[in-house]
C-alpha cells in the first residue's frame, strides 16, 4: 500500500519532516485532495492544480511563516492553504461563513497579504522585504509568486521597476503557464514564449531589471525546485526565478480544457467530467451574454464601435465579437488602466469604444476614467459587469463601490438596467452618438428575460419609470432590484400603500419624477445593490435636502461594512436586501 502523507500535515513543519523523496506522492495527494472538494463546493481549479509541486517546494524549503509568502491574485492558493492548517475544514472554501477563497490575513499568518485583484504581490513582497530591512533582519525571505498574465500589468512593472535599484531580500517567482483565466496576450507573453523556446538567450529583460535571474525550468520537477529554491535561498538582493507549469495540472480535462477548468463548477472527481446544471424551465440569458451578443449586433451595423477588454473575454462574452470582429475587439491583458485610456484614446478619434470592465477592477482605473474620459468629455461606454454582489469571489471582488465612486464625476451618465431588454436598449442609445461618457452597471448571473432579443428601442437619458402605481409610499430601485423590490411586494397582502419606480439612471437624475414622488408620498424608500454611503440613496437625500423636502427617506442597501463570500442569497439575507426582509420592513412602514 503507497504510503499517505497528508492527512498527518498540518503545518509546514509537519511537511518539512518529511523526506525529500516522499514529497512526489505529497503532491499526488494534494492535487486529488483540491480535486475531491472543488469537484462538489466549486471555486478555482486549475491554478491551484498547476502550482502543487511549487507550493510544497516553497513551504519545505522556505521557514513560513517567518519567511513571507505572498500569493498573486490567489486564486492557485489552495494547496498553501491545505498545508497551512485549513485541511479539515477546506470543504467549507468560499462558503457562507467558511474559508475564503483567497489568502486573508484574518484567516491565517501564513496569509502574508490579502489578494483577489491580480499584480500586487511584487508589490506589497517587497514593501515587507524594505520593513525587514529597516529593521535590521537580514534573514527573513520574501517571495512572491506570481503569473505570466498578472505579471504583464502596469503594477507588477512598478514594483520590478522599484526592486531593481533596492538590495531588498526578495524573491519573484514567475510562474509561466501561458495563460491567465484565457490564454495570455501581448509582447510579453511572446518574449517569455521565445525564453522557453531558447530563441531569446540575450538581454534578459528581469537581469536588465538587475534581478539574478535564473531558470526557465520546469515547475512540476520536484528535485529540480528544491535545489534550485536552495541555492536562491543564499543569494541576497532582488531574485527572479521563471518557473514553467501547466495549468490544471493532473486532470486530464483541466489540462486540455484551461479555459473552462479555470473554475469549472460542479465536475465528476473520477471522470473529471463537468456536471452540467440542470433546469426544468428554460433559462433567462446571462447579462454578459446580453452584452456579447448585442455589441457583435451593434458592430455590424455601426463600424466605429470597438470592444475592449482586460484580460476578461470569457468572462465579460466579449469574446463573440474578438471571434466574430476580430480587428475591432481588444484583449490588452490585465491592464484595466491602460483599457481605460486606450478607450480614451480611440474615442479621440470618433471611434464608439465600449469598454468592458468587471465593476470590482474599475477600482484600478479610477484616475484614468476621471482624467482621461471624464475631463475631456470623451464618449467612452463603460460596461461594468459583475457589479453588486458577486457571490463567493467575496469582499475582494464584490461590485458594491462603482455608483459612489462613478455619481460625484462630472459629465458622466450612470445607468443600471432592472433587466436584460434595458441593458440591450441602453448599448443602442449609447452608440448613437453620445456626447458624454456613460457608464452601465449590471450584475453577474442570469437575468430575468427568456425572449430578451426584442428589436431595439431609444432610451431618453435621465428618464425613470413607474412600475407600480400607489399611495403613500413610493420604492425607488435601481438596476435588477427592481426584481426583489416586485418579489417583495408580492409577498405583501395590501399593496395599495405602495407606488414603484425604476429610476433607471443615478445620473443624471429624473427630477421631474422625483418632484412628483416628493409631493405624492409621505415616504421615500431607496434601494439598491450598491453601498449605501455615497451610493444612489445618497442622492436622493441630496435632491430631498436641495429642495427642502421633509419627506421620511429610507436608504436600503449595502451597509458600510465589507461583505465577505457566499452565495448571493445568503448575502443579501445577511444584509436584509431580499424580497423577504424587504416585504417585512414594507409591511411594518404600513402598520
Ligand atoms: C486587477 C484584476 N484584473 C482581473 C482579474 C481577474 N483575473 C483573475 S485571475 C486572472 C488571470 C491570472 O492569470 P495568471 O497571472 O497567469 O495566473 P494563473 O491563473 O495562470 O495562475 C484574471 C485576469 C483580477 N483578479 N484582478
Ligand atoms: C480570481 C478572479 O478574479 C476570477 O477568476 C474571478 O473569480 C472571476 O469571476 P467570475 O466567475 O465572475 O468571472
Ligand atoms: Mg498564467
Amino acid at each position: 500500500m503507497q504510503k499517505q502523507f497528508l492527512k498527518h500535515i498540518n503545518s509546514p513543519e509537519q511537511l518539512r519532516l518529511l523526506e525529500q523523496d516522499d514529497l512526489p506522492i505529497l503532491a499526488q495527494e494534494l492535487r486529488d485532495f483540491i480535486i475531491n472538494i472543488v469537484a462538489t463546493k466549486e471555486g478555482h481549479l486549475g491554478a491551484s492544480l498547476g502550482v502543487v509541486e511549487l507550493t510544497i517546494a516553497l513551504h519545505y524549503v522556505f521557514n513560513t511563516p517567518k519567511d513571507q509568502l505572498v500569493w498573486d491574485v490567489g486564486h492557485q492558493a489552495y494547496g498553501h492553504k491545505i498545508i497551512t492548517g485549513r485541511k479539515d475544514n477546506f470543504d467549507t472554501n468560499r462558503q457562507f461563513k467558511g474559508l475564503s477563497g483567497f489568502p486573508k490575513r484574518e484567516e491565517s499568518v501564513f496569509d502574508t497579504f490579502g489578494v483577489g485583484h491580480s499584480s500586487t504581490s511584487i508589490s506589497a513582497a517587497l514593501g515587507m522585504a524594505i520593513a525587514s530591512q529597516l529593521k535590521g533582519d537580514i534573514d527573513t525571505q520574501h517571495i512572491a509568486v506570481i503569473g505570466d498574465a498578472s505579471i504583464a500589468s502596469g503594477m507588477a512593472f512598478e514594483g520590478l521597476n522599484h526592486a531593481g535599484v533596492t538590495n531588498a531580500n526578495l524573491l519573484v517567482i514567475l510562474n509561466d503557464n501561458a495563460i491567465g483565466i484565457d490564454p495570455s496576450v501581448g509582447a510579453l507573453k511572446q518574449y517569455l514564449t521565445n525564453v522557453k523556446k531558447g530563441t531569446e538567450k540575450q538581454d534578459n529583460i528581469f537581469e536588465a531589471l538587475n534581478f539574478d535571474y535564473s531558470g526557465p525550468i520546469d515547475g512540476h520537477d520536484l528535485p529540480l525546485l528544491l535545489s534550485e529554491l536552495e541555492r536562491l535561498k543564499k543569494i541576497k538582493g532582488p531574485k527572479f526565478l521563471h518557473v514553467i507549469t501547466t495549468k490544471g495540472k493532473g486532470l486530464r480535462q483541466a489540462e486540455e480544457q484551461q479555459v473552462t477548468y479555470h473554475a469549472p463548477g460542479k465536475f465528476n472527481k473520477d471522470t473529471g467530467e463537468l456536471i452540467a446544471k440542470i433546469s426544468t424551465t428554460q433559462q433567462a440569458p446571462k447579462y454578459q451574454d446580453v452584452f456579447g451578443y448585442t455589441i457583435v449586433e451593434l458592430a455590424k451595423q455601426n463600424e466605429n464601435i470597438i470592444g475592449i477588454t482586460p484580460a476578461m473575454p470569457t468572462g465579460s462574452s466579449l469574446k463573440y465579437m474578438m471571434e466574430e470582429i476580430p480587428d475591432r475587439a481588444f484583449d490588452v491583458g490585465i491592464a484595466e488602466q491602460h483599457a481605460v485610456t486606450f478607450a480614451a484614446g480611440l474615442a479621440t478619434q470618433g471611434l464608439i469604444p465600449f469598454c468592458n470592465i468587471y465593476s470590482t477592477f474599475l477600482q484600478r482605473a479610477y484616475d484614468q476614467v476621471i482624467h482621461d474620459v471624464a475631463i475631456q468629455n470623451l464618449p467612452v461606454i463603460f460596461c461594468l459587469d459583475r457589479a453588486g454582489l458577486v457571490g463567493q469571489d467575496g469582499a475582494t471582488h464584490h461590485g458594491v463601490f462603482d455608483i459612489g465612486y462613478l455619481r460625484c464625476i462630472p459629465n458622466l451618465i450612470v445607468f443600471a438596467p432592472r433587466d436584460e431588454i434595458e441593458l440591450r436598449n441602453i448599448m443602442y442609445t449609447a452608440q448613437l452618438g453620445l456626447k458624454q461618457p456613460i457608464a452601465i452597471r449590471y450584475p453577474r448571473g442570469r437575468g430575468v428575460t427568456i425572449d430578451w432579443k426584442q428589436p431595439f428601442s431609444k432610451i431618453e437619458i435621465g428618464t425613470g419609470q413607474q412600475l407600480k402605481k400607489g399611495q403613500n409610499i413610493a420604492i425607488l430601485s435601481i438596476g435588477n432590484m427592481a426584481k426583489t423590490v416586485m418579489e417583495a411586494l408580492h409577498l405583501i397582502e395590501n399593496q395599495s400603500d405602495f407606488s414603484h419606480y425604476d429610476m433607471r439612471f443615478v445620473k443624471p437624475l429624473d427630477v421631474a419624477m422625483l418632484h412628483d414622488i416628493f409631493k405624492t408620498h409621505h415616504t421615500i424608500i431607496t434601494i439598491e445593490d450598491a453601498a449605501v454611503k455615497g451610493g444612489f440613496g445618497s442622492s436622493i437625500a441630496e435632491f430631498s435636502a436641495e429642495h427642502n423636502y421633509k419627506n421620511k427617506l429610507i436608504i436600503k442597501g449595502i451597509p458600510d461594512q465589507f461583505i465577505e463570500h457566499g452565495t448571493v442569497e445568503e448575502l443579501h439575507q445577511s444584509i436584509q436586501l431580499d424580497a423577504t426582509s424587504l416585504s417585512e420592513l414594507l409591511k411594518k412602514m404600513t402598520d
